[in-house]
């Protein structure tokens, strides 16, 4: 991926292409975004016309012919038809804002789909979260990408409608004098000072487009700089502050000053990046709007003079005074939006990347293969894997056969690469080197989403979320009653459910709901047990699945746990080696290898690393004086 600031650098044509697909993006969201935002620009820029023409005719009227009808008809006309567009501009608002807010809400829903769905790898990669905290500060910043879009779009297309009325306003002005008068006043007559007004207003929208590319670049640049601080405050807030279970070390440790601070500096670096922001933006639209105010101000005069030397018509003063205001205020709002356009593919770039985020893991098609007799048979065959970004093997040329239906434990020191192994098995990630196949098929042969369905594994540092208890278990809006139930209490959990008022909707935690109830560590854990149990798949993983539990708890999964695998193929990890032996098979991990394989009597009579082990731990449980210093220093 590319960094944020390597964005800036493009041609124009390459923006036109990405506005032109926003264009086209916004339609397959919303196919009628774009007829309400038209309409909404044709009426809002008639706006400030429709009075001014009707005014203008009514002034004509009382200073020439009085006319009553003609008088009472353009009265009728100026209130009636200002008021109309009036209620017609609020209403056609009121439309497009709720397609406006639609059309965020559908953007930022794309963004998260496609972080739910990248390959688990990107999730470790920084880039990744910078774009997406570049996404989440535009849209609070000035709701860049495609929101941003919609409104510029918008904001264009009034600009046309303003030029285009008054251009009608200001024909009067270009007119030719009546010949007498035009000899009295030749300088104030003359067709230059239309022509020279013209070139100076091309000379202010130069200014505006270049004012308006140096705000933004200042805009963008300031924004970088808050991003990394936005990423940390996020942190800080959101994720450490104000949790629950953070809470408690926070508290303990003392480690408020510590937050605080980095907090502190945060704000302190916004602070200076609102002020630099506050100043280009006072010196950007000032000037702009200082050059507008004088170019304005010298065609009243002259359309002024002319009026006094009997050049123009009052009425046709009136409204050319309007055409003026609003052309000038057409051409500087119109070059403006189109420097904003082009500046917004650095929010709609990041945004298609996202969107188009390539997906690995889901490349392969073959579907799995529905087995009754759950016969998937895994073999790994000289795998070696390395994190991204790392330079070590993590596992290196493991070749391990899972057979079917039996009970496999993996046992080894931390960071032996026992939960690699499991990541590798359930394919959030490739291997590095060798290959991994189901049934004799490479799996990442297989539809991605099938593979993953042969998989129930409960990680030990699994998630449980603020949803109602049976939709953790199910991982579903929906769910069985009688299965949830059963799972629940397979995992031993039945207790609880008797306890909690709810049942099995009682929602986790108390975030969002006064009826959620806390739930322990080792609770938390059957209940991510009893998850894995409803999957009900062919292969159940649990990696360290009882050490929250207590031990009356833990002997009580592990009596059940033949049943409660049954024909399973079930890969376990534990550090408590007495928990192992019910395994027929046990595999032991040392530095991302397998060292030794076998049942456990066979792997304590060898002697070697399972047997140390075990004999580190044993040494607990031996019989000893109540207040015996503990061993020395068990490694394990
Ligand atoms: N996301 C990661 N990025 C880089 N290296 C990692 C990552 N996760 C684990 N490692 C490294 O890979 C090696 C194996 O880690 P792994 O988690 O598989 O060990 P483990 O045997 O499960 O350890 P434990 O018993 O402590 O759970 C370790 O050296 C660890 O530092």
């Amino acid at each position: 991926m590319k960094t944020a600031d390597s964005e800036t650098r493009t041609t124009l044509r390459q923006d036109l292409a990405v506005n032109w697909r926003g264009v086209k993006h916004i339609v397959k969201l919303d196919r009628w975004l774009w007829l309400w935002v038209a309409a909404f620009s044709a009426v809002t820029a008639a706006a400030p016309f429709v009075p001014v023409y009707f005014s203008a005719r009514l002034l004509g009227e009382l200073l020439g012919n009085q006319n009553r009808e003609r008088l009472l008809l353009f009265g009728c006309l100026l209130v009636s038809l200002t008021f109309l567009v009036s209620i017609l501009k609020d209403a056609l608002w009121e439309a497009a804002d709720l397609h406006f807010q639609a059309l965020n809400f559908a953007q930022r829903r794309e963004v998260d789909q496609a972080v739910l769905t990248a390959d688990y790898e990107q999730l470790e990669n920084p880039q990744l979260h910078l774009k997406k905290q570049l996404l989440d500060d535009s849209y609070s910043f000035n709701g860049g990408g495609l929101f941003q879009l919609a409104y510029q779009v918008g904001v264009a297309l009034r600009c046309l409608f303003l030029l285009l009325y008054s251009v009608f306003f200001l024909l009067p002005i270009f007119q030719a004098s009546p010949a007498g008068a035009a000899a009295a006043h030749p300088l104030i007559a003359s067709p230059l000072l239309p022509a020279l007004f013209l070139l100076a207003l091309v000379g202010v929208s130069a200014y505006t487009v270049f004012a308006d590319l140096r705000y933004n670049r200042g805009q963008y640049s300031q924004f970088s700089t808050c991003m990394w601080s936005n990423r940390f405050g996020n942190y800080y807030l959101n994720q450490l502050a104000g949790d629950y279970q953070v809470g408690k070390d926070i508290r303990l440790f003392g480690e408020q000053p510590l937050i605080q601070s980095a907090i502190d500096q945060m704000a302190q670096t916004l602070g200076r990046a609102m002020t630099n922001l506050s100043s280009l933006q006072g010196w950007c639209f000032g000037s702009i709007d200082t050059l507008t105010a004088l170019l304005t101000g010298a065609v009243y005069l002259l359309a002024g003079a002319r009026a006094l030397a009997g050049l123009l018509p009052v009425d046709a003063l009136v409204q050319t005074a309007a055409g003026i205001g609003q052309f000038c205020f057409a051409v500087s709002l119109g070059f403006g939006t189109l420097v904003y356009m082009r500046l917004n593919t650095q929010y709609l770039r990041p945004y298609f990347d996202f969107i188009d985020f390539p997906q690995s893991m889901y490349k392969g098609t073959i579907p799995v293969e529905k087995r009754d007799d759950g016969e998937y048979e895994i073999a790994f065959e000289h795998v070696s894997f390395r994190y991204p970004g790392s330079d070590q093997w993590a596992i290196k040329d493991l070749s391990l056969r899972l057979k079917v239906g039996k009970k496999l434990a993996v046992v080894g020191r931390n960071g032996s690469g026992k939960t690699t192994f499991i990541k590798l098995l359930c394919r959030l990630y490739d291997p590095t080197e060798g290959r991994i196949l189901l049934n004799g098929i490479d799996i990442q042969k297989y539809d991605y989403r099938e593979y993953l369905s042969l998989f129930s594994v409960v990680f030990q540092d699994f998630k449980l979320f603020s949803f109602p208890c049976a939709q953790n278990v199910a991982a579903s809006v929906r769910w069985d009653k009688k299965a949830v139930r059963r799972c629940l209490e397979d995992a031993g959990m039945g207790d609880w459910l008797d306890r909690v008022p709810l049942g099995i909707e009682t929602p986790l935690y108390k975030n969002f709901d006064d009826s959620g109830v806390e739930i322990s560590g080792g609770e938390a854990q059957k209940i991510a047990i009893a998850r894995a149990l409803y999957k009900d798949a062919p292969f159940i993983v649990l990696d360290e699945p009882t050490a929250a539990l207590d031990p009356l708890s833990e002997a009580e999964i592990y009596r059940r746990f033949d049943a409660l695998t049954s024909e399973k193929t079930a890969v376990y990890i534990s550090h408590r080696l007495s928990s192992c032996r019910f395994c027929q098979d046990i595999a032991v991990f040392d530095r991302g290898q397998l060292v030794e394989r076998g049942p456990h009597r066979e792997l304590l009579a060898k002697g070697g690393q399972y047997a140390r082990l075990w004999e580190a731990q044993a040494q607990y449980y031996r019989d000893g004086p109540e207040g015996d210093s503990p061993p020395s220093k068990p490694d394990f």
